[in-house]
């Protein structure tokens, strides 16, 4: 058997979802490049479900679908309060209340293309409500209603801080969704289609995702990059501590990639908002601190910060709690899921690979009285 450690380069499905290819990143055709300079995260979620953007007619209904779904089932909500919430992290958090919005899904188990879509609609519909009343519960304060007047990102922020969120912040917001939203076979991509080619439910494949999502080698990157620059804290120790991280072998989280070779092509619209943001805030040594980082480890490693190295200076510059800024990326990357679950759905086949077995040789069964002590 031929194994591939981490099964780098393995082709494992088709998919018409999104694609890289040269360092290009497309979802359905179209250049991220474009879609982040011009794209609502709503207009990127039809374009992932349906591999064609929206009419003006199409785009108010999926608005109105998702905004009729914005709010929580009662039960979620007062579950949070049953959490010991000051040693939860969000992101289990976040993986238990998909999994228990499951329990309260009528229609959870009802497989049928319909059925899911309705589904898929709901839980996107709900994850801003997921993180941002945890979020507000673990303070002692109370979950804020949404607001079904205001779109996606305008809303999550609204419902994070009770205020009707700034322009800027909108755009900046929002164009961090679309570009987190997907990324072609990715860890926790993968794991969703894995378990739903179970045909297990669209909740099992979404919580499977969320866990791992969690992990810093995928996600969780982008809360290590912001207590990474914490831990910094001056422009002046920048190049010791990177330099020592680097001789020590350790990794320097934001940098690096599975696919990428050249660079992430997400990672120049972040370092963009990461700059413009800092600046407005009053705080530019964040976004100088990046830059520093940036020009040793690309410098010394040859390596490329992605996504997550400037995603974390722009969610910190817009008040947001460091560790929401990966369920935050769940809230986009929902949208991924979904649209590769339903497209597992279409043209299912279980997946199963092989693993070359390393462990003892054939052994005779030996009654536990006889094994010694
Ligand atoms: C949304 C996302 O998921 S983007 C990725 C987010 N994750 C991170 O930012 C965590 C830091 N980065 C990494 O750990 C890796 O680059 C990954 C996990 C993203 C990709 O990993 P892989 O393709 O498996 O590369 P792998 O971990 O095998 O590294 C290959 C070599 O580059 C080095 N390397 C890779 N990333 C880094 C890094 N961030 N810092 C320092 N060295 C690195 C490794 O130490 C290894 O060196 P070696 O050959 O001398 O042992
Ligand atoms: O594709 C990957 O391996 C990780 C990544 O950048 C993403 O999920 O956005």
């Amino acid at each position: 058997m031929t194994v591939t450690r981490g099964l780098e380069g393995v082709v494992a499905t088709t998919s018409s979802i999104s694609s890289i290819i040269d360092d290009t990143l497309t979802y359905a055709g179209y250049n991220i490049d474009d879609l982040a300079e011009n794209a609502s995260f709503e207009e990127v979620i039809y374009l992932l479900w349906h591999r064609k953007l929206p009419t003006q007619s199409q785009l108010d209904e999926l608005k109105s679908q998702l905004a009729a779904n914005y709010s929580l089932p009662e039960e979620v909500l007062n579950h949070f309060k049953t959490y010991p919430i000051d040693k939860v992290h969000p992101m289990a958090a976040l993986r238990s209340a998909v999994s228990l919005l499951g329990l309260y899904d009528e229609e959870a188990d009802q497989m049928g293309e319909e059925a899911n879509y309705k589904k898929a609609i709901r839980l996107q519909a709900k994850m801003p409500a997921i993180v941002t009343a945890f979020a507000r519960v673990r303070k002692g304060l109370e979950p804020i209603a949404p607001r079904t007047d205001l779109g996606f990102a305008a809303n999550f922020l609204y419902m994070l801080t009770g205020k009707e969120p700034e322009p800027i912040a909108i755009e900046a917001f929002n164009k961090a969704l679309v570009l987190h939203a997907d990324h072609e076979l990715n860890a926790s991509t993968f794991t969703a289609r894995v378990c739903v080619a179970t045909l297990s439910d669209i909740y099992s494949g979404v919580t499977a995702a969320i866990g791992a999502l969690k992990g810093p080698l995928h996600g969780g990157a982008n809360e290590a990059v912001m207590k990474m620059l914490t831990d910094i804290s001056t422009l002046e120790n920048v190049e010791p501590y990177i330099r020592e991280k680097l001789e020590k072998k350790e990794k320097i989280m934001g940098f690096g990639h599975r696919v990428y070779r050249q660079g992430d092509p997400r990672a120049k619209h972040l370092r963009e908002m990461s700059k413009k943001l800092t600046e407005l805030t009053g705080e530019p040594h964040w976004y100088e601190m990046s830059t520093q980082i940036e020009a040793i480890v690309t410098g010394e490693k040859k390596l490329p910060p992605n996504v997550d190295f400037y995603s974390a200076s722009v969610y910190h510059s817009l008040g947001i709690d460091h560790d929401l800024f990966t369920p935050i990326f769940a809230v986009s990357r929902v949208s991924g899921w979904l649209a590769h679950i339903l497209e597992q759905y279409e043209n299912n086949r279980l997946i199963r690979p092989r693993a070359d077995y390393t462990g003892p040789g054939m052994q005779k069964f030996v009654p536990v009285e006889q094994r010694g002590l």
